[in-house]
C-alpha cells in the first residue's frame, strides 16, 4: 500500500530538515531557534532555499491536514496578531531591554496599560513566540522581538501591515459585495475600513504621517528576498543604452533609479512622484548623484512633461490601478514617447494558476489579493498584460517578458511601433 499523504509530507519534511541543518552543520552557522542569540537571517544558495521553501510547503500542507478542516477553519476565522500589535503599539521591544528582559509591572508602569490586561495581552502574543516569559512575571525577549528591536524598519513594515493591509483585507469582500463592477480605487476595502471616500494614495497625501509609513515600508520590501534592485539591474542592459535619460514614474524617493544611476554612470534619470513625496524626496538623494538624477512633481494621469527619453520605467505602479486607470496612464504617456522609447515594467507577471509550488502561488495571489483590498486593483498574468496594452493602443507591442530565477518581480518591456 502506498504511504498515506501525511506519511508522504512528513519524509518530505525530514528529507529537507536534513539538508537544512547539514547546510548549518558544513558553514557553521546555529541551527535555527527562538533563542535572543539565534541568527535574523540566513543567505541560502539556491539549493538550500529550494529545500526550505519545499519544507516550508509542506509543513504547511502537514499541519492543514493534521488540523483538519474544522480545527482550521475555527483557527483562520481567528486569525489576529494582537499579541504583536501590542508590542508595536507600546514599542514594547524597545522597552525590554536585551538580555536581562524586565517584568510586566514595570512594562505597565512604562506603558500606562493596567498590567493585567497588558499581561494578558503579551501573554497571548508569546504563543506565537513574540516575547517569552521564562519564569513568572519576567518577561524576555525572543529572537523575533529582538529583531524589530535591531531592524526598526520591520516595525515599521509590521505596522504597515497592521494598521494599513491588514483592515483592508477584513473589509475587501464587503466592498465587492457593495460595489461588485467598480473599477474606481475609492471602492476598495483600504476606504470602507477607513471610512473615507478618498483613494488610499489621495487619503495618504491628507496624513503625512501615514504616507511616511508606507513610503518606508516600501524600501523595506526592497530588502525582501526577490526583490532586490540587483534583479533590475542584471534584468535590462542598461549599459547598451550609452547616454540615455531614463524616466522613474512614480518613482518614490528614486531608490531603484539611484542603485542604476549608481552602476550605469552615462545615464540621467527624472524620478517623478506626487509633490509631498518629491519634496522629501529631493532632500536625500546621494550628493554623488545630483547632477544626474532630477525629481519632478508629476502626476501620471496627465500628460507626461518629460518628452523623448529613452526609457520610461514604472516599478510597482501600474498594480495599483485597475485597467480603467492604467489606460490613462499610458495614454497620458504616449505623446512624450520618441520612436525606439521603451516602456519597462519592474510588476509581476502571473503564472498560470496551479502552476507554480503552493507558497509562490500564495504569494502571488496575496500580492493580488492586497492590490485589491488597498486599491481595487490587481496583479496580472501575461494574457491582462497583452490586453491591457492592445486596449490603450493597438501600436504598442509587448516585447519581451523577463522572467528571473529567484525574482519576485519580472521585467516586462514594450515599445510604441509606428503604424504601418
Ligand atoms: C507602490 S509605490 C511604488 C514606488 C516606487 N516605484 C517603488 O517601486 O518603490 C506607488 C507610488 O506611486 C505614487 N503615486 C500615486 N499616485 C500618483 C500619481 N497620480 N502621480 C504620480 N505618482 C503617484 C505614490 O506616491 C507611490 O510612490
Amino acid at each position: 500500500m502506498a504511504p498515506s499523504r501525511i506519511v508522504a509530507l512528513a519524509k518530505v519534511i525530514e528529507a529537507n530538515t536534513t539538508k537544512l541543518d547539514e547546510y548549518f552543520a558544513k558553514n557553521s552557522l546555529p541551527p535555527p531557534s527562538f533563542e535572543e542569540d539565534a541568527p535574523l537571517m540566513y543567505q541560502f544558495p539556491p539549493d538550500i532555499a529550494v529545500a526550505q521553501e519545499a519544507l516550508s510547503a509542506a509543513i504547511d500542507e502537514l499541519s492543514w491536514l493534521n488540523q483538519g478542516p474544522i480545527q482550521t477553519i475555527v483557527a483562520k476565522s481567528f486569525a489576529t496578531s494582537v499579541g504583536l500589535k501590542t508590542i508595536l503599539k507600546y514599542n514594547i521591544h524597545n522597552l525590554v531591554p536585551l538580555e536581562t528582559g524586565t517584568t510586566f509591572l514595570e512594562l505597565a508602569d512604562k506603558t500606562g496599560v493596567p498590567v493585567k490586561k497588558l499581561t494578558r495581552l503579551l501573554r497571548y502574543g508569546m504563543t506565537d513566540h513574540f516575547l517569552r516569559e521564562p519564569t513568572p512575571g519576567h518577561v524576555k525577549h525572543t529572537i523575533a522581538t529582538k529583531a524589530l528591536v535591531l531592524m526598526p524598519i520591520l516595525a515599521t513594515w509590521a505596522q504597515m501591515g497592521m494598521y494599513e493591509v491588514g483592515p483592508a483585507k477584513m473589509r475587501i469582500v464587503d466592498a465587492v459585495a457593495k460595489w461588485p463592477e467598480s473599477e474606481e480605487p475609492q471602492h476598495a476595502g483600504f476606504c470602507l475600513a477607513n471610512n473615507t471616500d478618498k483613494p488610499m494614495f489621495e487619503f495618504f497625501e491628507e496624513h503625512p504621517d501615514r504616507m511616511s509609513r508606507f513610503k518606508d515600508a516600501m524600501s523595506f520590501l526592497q530588502t525582501f528576498p526577490g526583490l532586490e534592485n540587483s534583479y533590475v539591474l542584471k534584468g535590462f542592459d542598461w549599459a547598451s543604452l550609452g547616454k540615455a535619460t531614463i524616466v522613474d514614474v512614480g518613482g518614490s524617493h528614486g531608490l531603484v533609479s539611484i542603485d542604476i544611476a549608481k552602476n550605469f554612470p552615462e545615464l540621467r534619470f527624472i524620478v517623478q512622484d506626487l509633490p509631498k513625496v518629491i519634496e522629501d524626496a529631493k532632500t536625500k538623494v546621494p550628493a554623488e548623484l545630483a547632477d544626474r538624477m532630477t525629481f519632478i512633481a508629476h502626476d501620471f494621469f496627465t500628460e507626461q512633461p518629460a518628452k523623448d527619453a529613452d526609457i520610461y520605467y514604472f516599478r510597482w505602479i501600474l498594480h495599483d490601478w485597475s485597467d480603467k486607470y492604467c489606460i490613462k496612464i499610458l495614454k497620458a504617456l504616449i505623446p512624450a514617447l520618441k520612436p525606439g522609447a521603451r516602456i519597462i515594467l519592474s510588476e509581476r507577471c502571473l503564472e498560470p494558476p496551479c502552476t507554480l509550488p503552493l507558497l509562490q502561488e500564495k504569494w502571488n495571489r496575496d500580492s493580488d489579493i492586497t492590490m485589491m483590498a488597498t486599491s481595487n486593483s490587481q496583479e496580472r498574468d501575461q494574457d491582462d498584460w497583452e490586453e491591457l496594452f492592445r486596449i490603450t493602443d493597438p501600436k504598442f507591442k509587448l516585447e519581451e517578458i523577463k522572467r528571473m530565477e529567484g525574482a519576485k518581480l519580472d521585467l516586462i518591456i514594450v515599445s510604441l511601433f509606428p503604424e504601418t
